[in-house]
């Protein structure tokens, strides 16, 4: 089953344009959407999962036309939001049941079923009795993941799901993800490179409400062969390199500031050539108005 996102725009009533006719089409398996803060990432999420009606457009999940057939669209989806609230009085194993029975598994043996499967799917079979209060971070995001893989859907919408978890949770929760079935279409909404590098086999870039790439993480690598330089510089020097050439990140190592650079050739004599990562792919993209090439300055 397919995701096709068509035209799809919208302007909030104070002006602000999230979304700018933007079309995507997505194959089952996951799908990294990459953009800064207020790209407009969860006005897309909402938008897909049929939470809010866009200005123009079309969302069809297969033949499902979601934003025409909101009942059906919702029967196939699991949305895990940004905020995942819980009731913090209430047990893992209660509070899933109940959604379990909200998505339409009347039968109680068949909701004991699925309630026990996803629980152990999800690493919280020993904690089921706890009161959702007491999880941590990566607790709650791991139950919501439970709450949406409710029913088998095809379309599965994370949005930020790392945010704030410390590495080990981090690191488990994408584990748990990427075991998500291959079949359903997961969406996955993200301002951390590293996310989309480590789970997705597709992904779009959005700035500003625009869709400004969409292809395979490892070829838009591979386009940048040849293409990243580094050099150690110094604070002084920094501004100079920034204002005369393709400048794509800056990092400190060690206290010095050590730049990469977009040039098809080497830009200068004690420039180093880089592999290119994601990193490079999402900051060359995100530069507005980059240079392919700038001059080469010694
Ligand atoms: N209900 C709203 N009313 C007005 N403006 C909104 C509303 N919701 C979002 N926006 C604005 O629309 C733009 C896109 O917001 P959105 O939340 O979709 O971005 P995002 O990429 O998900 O960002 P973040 O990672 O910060 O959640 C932002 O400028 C935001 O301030």
């Amino acid at each position: 089953m397919t995701l096709t996102i068509e035209n799809v725009s919208k302007t909030y009533p104070n002006g602000t344009r999230a979304l700018d006719d933007v079309s995507l089409t997505i194959p089952p398996g996951m799908f990294g959407l990459l953009g800064p803060n207020g790209a407009g990432k969860s006005t897309l999420m909402r938008t897909v999962a049929a939470l809010q009606e866009p200005d123009t457009g079309s969302v069809h999940l297969g033949d499902i036309n979601a934003l025409e057939e909101k009942q059906t669209l919702r029967k196939r989806l699991g949305y895990l939001p940004q905020e995942v609230g819980v009731y913090d009085n209430v047990s893992a194993e209660t509070l899933l049941d109940h959604f379990a029975t909200l998505k339409g598994i009347t039968d109680r043996s068949e909701r004991r079923r699925v309630v026990d499967a996803l629980l152990n799917r999800v690493n919280l079979d020993g904690a089921r009795d706890q009161n959702l209060g007491g999880y941590s971070g990566g607790m709650k995001r791991r139950f919501g993941i439970a709450v949406a893989l409710i029913g088998d859907p095809d379309l599965i919408i994370v949005d930020e799901p790392t945010a704030g978890l410390d590495p080990a949770e981090r690191v488990r929760f994408l584990n748990l993800l990427s075991e998500i079935g291959e079949d359903s279409v997961v969406l996955l909404s993200t301002h951390i490179v590293a996310d989309v590098r480590e789970l997705c086999t597709q992904m779009a870039i959005i700035r500003e409400g625009e869709i400004i790439f969409e292809g395979a993480p490892e070829a838009a690598i591979a386009d940048l062969e040849g293409q990243i330089w580094r050099k150690t510089v110094t604070k002084e020097t920094l501004p100079e390199h920034e204002e005369t050439r393709n400048v794509v990140s800056t990092k400190l190592v060690a206290g010095r500031p050590v730049i990469r650079v977009h040039a098809s050739a080497r830009p200068g004599p004690d420039f180093e050539a880089a592999d290119p990562d994601l990193e490079d792919v999402y900051f060359t993209q995100m530069r507005t108005g980059a240079r392919e090439d700038a001059p080469v300055v010694a």
